[in-house]
This record gives structure tokens, sequence and C-alpha cells, in this order.
């Protein structure tokens, strides 16, 4: 193993990521368990040169108070206890800085002078101590891996690659509402230059016959969830002898999933909607990184830019932007202007400053003229917005030449169009997504 960690047990902290960001900044590596943990446990993780009792306001469970194994204390591991004030009229509080320069400093003594870590945290030593894991944990068995193209997905199959090569096998489904390019790129990223074992399943037909004629945006999205998951489960079913299921879990899927003490934000797919019944043992090997790190490990691990810092995508594609009832005609409108679109941002550096930006053709048409005659055409609508968390979205201002560059290559090159339309509504009111 080449990299040393510090461990944060989670007392019921709302700062653990926090702590664990701020250990990451100097050089040290750092996961977070629940409080739970057994000695046994503990002292299986690779390397733990030091233990972070992390206490803080949602230290009780079922109206008892959360503590952990007070033999934690004699394994020999240098541990450290400490809890954010949470009630100010508390004045024996441990003061615990907020601001990760502060927090810094003020874990540098514990973590460099009693537990003697080494800053041996970066990437390569990453990537080399999840290979090793992977193999000592899979031996020559095989394992499944839904890859959807996402940063996710995409980073752990790189990932696996490294590990298990051909005994890793990526399942992709294209549902025809991917974006243009997207399933091309997959299989020339992973088939063609990773050499990976990818089944390419190409179901577009399948899921466009199934949503004919259904407008209702709820309706839409089950359709196509349900079908997803029949696709792989019909794939899953004809492979045989895999132990293991892959899954592009990250830190933050974990939080919003709700771990022991923090409070369920959503909850996160389980990937791919897989049913319950199919039994594989999970790999997660991104379940302790944070999304910057996940875009470094992908890099690192040689996938292309595009890849690494797509921005984030329905799970139902272009089928929410193609509102109402699904037409190919429309559903090749929203991909070709989409296209012309991310093309156009990444031309102008947009695609560094705007957090997600895509198009949507509407069901209805309106009156145009081209060459002297009456056109009768489908308008498209821009969207580009910027947002910290996703529950408020604020628009982005885009200035007009690429606004009317833009404009007139969509009216020019995306067949059935007539007209160009910008949404200046932030969310609220508006969601970001239309369906
Ligand atoms: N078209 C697809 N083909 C194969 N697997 C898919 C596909 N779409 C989604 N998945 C699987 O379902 C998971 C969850 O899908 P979702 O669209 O919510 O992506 P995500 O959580 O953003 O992750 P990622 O970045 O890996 O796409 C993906 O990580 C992937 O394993």
């Amino acid at each position: 193993m080449q990299q040393d960690m510090i461990v944060i047990l989670d007392l019921g902290s709302t700062e653990n990521t926090v702590l664990a960001r701020a250990i990451r900044a100097l050089g040290v590596y750092s996961e977070i368990y629940p409080h739970d943990i057994t000695p046994e446990e503990l002292k299986r993780l690779p390397n733990v040169k030091g233990v972070i009792l992390n206490g803080g306001k949602n230290n009780v469970i079922d109206g008892k108070e959360i503590d952990v194994d007070p033999e934690l204390y004699h394994t020999g591991i240098p541990v450290l206890a400490v809890s954010h004030p949470y009630d100010p009229d508390d004045s024996d509080a441990v003061v615990w800085p907020h601001k990760e320069s502060a927090l810094k400093e003020a874990l540098k003594p514990f973590v460099f002078d009693v537990c003697h870590a080494q800053p041996n945290w970066n990437m390569e030593n990453f990537i080399a101590d999840q290979i090793e894991l992977i193999k000592q944990q899979v031996g020559d068995k095989k394992v499944l891996l839904a890859l959807s193209g996402g940063v996710d997905s995409s980073v752990v199959a790189a990932l696996l690659i490294r590990a298990i090569g051909k005994n890793l096998v990526c399942v992709h489904v294209n549902h025809g509402l991917m974006r243009k390019g997207e399933s091309e790129s997959v299989v020339e990223v992973f088939q063609n230059q990773l050499n990976a074992n990818l089944i390419y399943v190409d179901a577009s037909d399948r899921f466009l016959d199934k949503l004919k004629g259904v407008s209702d945006p709820e309706e839409k999205r089950k359709i196509i969830g349900g079908e997803f998951i029949r696709v792989f489960e019909e794939e899953a079913g004809k492979l045989d002898g895999i132990d293991y299921l892959a899954q592009g879990t990250i830190y933050p899927d974990i939080v919003e999933s709700g771990t022991k003490t923090a409070k369920t934000v959503k909850s996160h797919h389980n990937v791919g909607g897989l049913p319950e019944d199919m039994q594989f043992a999970l790999i997660e090997p991104l379940k302790q990184l944070f999304k910057d790190e996940v875009r470094a490990c992908g890099l690192a691990l040689g996938l292309p830019e595009s890849m690494v810092y797509r921005q984030p995508f329905p799970g139902p594609g272009l089928g929410v932007r193609c509102l109402g009832a699904i037409t190919r005609e429309r559903l090749e409108a929203v991909r070709d202007s989409d296209a012309i679109l991310r093309e156009e941002f990444h031309n102008e550096g947009l695609d560094k400053c705007v957090w997600q930006y895509f198009t949507v053709v509407p069901d209805f048409q309106s009156v145009g003229v081209r060459d002297n005659a009456r056109t009768f055409e489908y308008p498209v609508i821009l969207r580009a917005v910027n947002t910290v968390d996703a529950m408020t979205a604020t628009i982005e201002e885009i200035p007009w030449p690429v606004l009317h560059k833009i404009t007139e290559r969509i009216i020019n090159e995306v067949a059935g169009v007539n007209r160009v339309c910008y949404d200046l509504t932030p969310k609220p009111t508006g969601t970001i997504e239309w369906e």
C-alpha cells in the first residue's frame, strides 16, 4: 500500500466531509466510517495511522447517545476526539475551526507529530492502492458494470480495466436518448482504446416503440427507467459466472442516501435501478471520493477530458427534452441542436463556467418563412443555468453574438426547425429540466 490513512469516525457531526477534505488537503488520505466500526474492522483497513472521533449534534440515534467501542482506544492507533460546537450555551464544547485553512493548521500536530502520517495522498498512489485492493478482493472472478458513459461509471470502468482487464464485463445500453456521439464515444474509448470487454446493446427501437404516443413526463420517465432494468437484466442473464457488481458510487451519493447519523436528502438510485434479487457482492472503488477527485482520477487513468468533464445528464436522457410524446423527427432536432450548443459553448470557453446547458424541442409548431415560402416547423429552446446545489438555479448571461451564432447554426443546420428561443426562467419558478 502506498498511502497512509487517517480514519474519521462519524459520531453525528455534520462536518465529516469538511474534515476529510482538510486532511486530504494536507496530503494525507482520509476516509469516513460509521461510529460502530469494530476494532477488527478498523485494523483490517490499510495503513491507518490515526483515528479522529468526530462528534456533533446528530449524536443521538433512537433516543440513545452514540459512542464508539471503547476497545478502539486500545488498538495502538492514536485517537483524537473532537466535537463541533452546536449549542451556543455549552461552554465545554471544543471550538473546532470551520475554515479549511484554520482547520488544516489545527490538524497538523495530530496528523504529523502524533500519527506520523506521510503526506503521500495523490492520484497515482490512490489508483495503485485501489488496484491492489480490487485484485485482492476479486481474484480471477468476473465483475459486471453498467457503463453509461457518465463520469462515475466511466472512471470505475477505467480503474477496473487496469486491475482485472477482461474479467470486467461492461454493458452499455443505447436507449436512443443519448446525446450525439455519446454511445459511439463509449465504444471508441472503452472497446477500441482501452480494449475492454464491452457489450454494446442498441435498444433504441425498443425504447422508442414503448414511448410512442406517451406524453406524460412522469410516465415517460417510468417507461425509460423500467425498460432500462429489463434490458440490463436480459443482458446480465446471458452471462455466466459473474460474482461482483461494480458501481460508480461516490461519497456525495452516500451522504445523500443518508449515513447512520445524517438525514436522507434523497434516496440514491441503486445503480441503474437494478432489481433487488440480483445477488452480487458490490465493488465501489470511488465511494470515498468527491466529484473533483473522481475527475482527477479519470484523467490520471487516461480518460478523455470530454468524458471526465461531461456535464450532468438526466437519467432519461434526451427523452425529457423532447417534450410531450417523443417522435424520431423531434428527437433528432433535440440531438442536433444540443450538439451545436455544446460545440459553440466549448469554442467560447462557456463550458467551463456554465453548469448545465441544453436544448429543448416542444411539441408544437409555428409559422415561419424561408426562401420566400411559408414554413410550419418546431422551435428550439436554449437553456443555460448555473447552480450550486441544484435546488435553485440562475440564468447565465450569454453574450449576444454567441446567441446569434448558435441561433443561425440551429436554423440552418437542424431539420424541421424555424425558430430559436432563450429560456430566461430561474429556478424557482422553472425547474432546470422542462419535464
Ligand atoms: N445507458 C446506460 N447504459 C449502461 N448503464 C447505465 C446507463 N445509464 C445509466 N446506467 C447505470 O446507472 C447508473 C446511474 O445512472 P445515472 O444516469 O443516474 O448516472 P450517474 O449517477 O450520474 O452516474 P454516471 O456518471 O456513471 O452516469 C450509472 O452509473 C450506470 O452504472
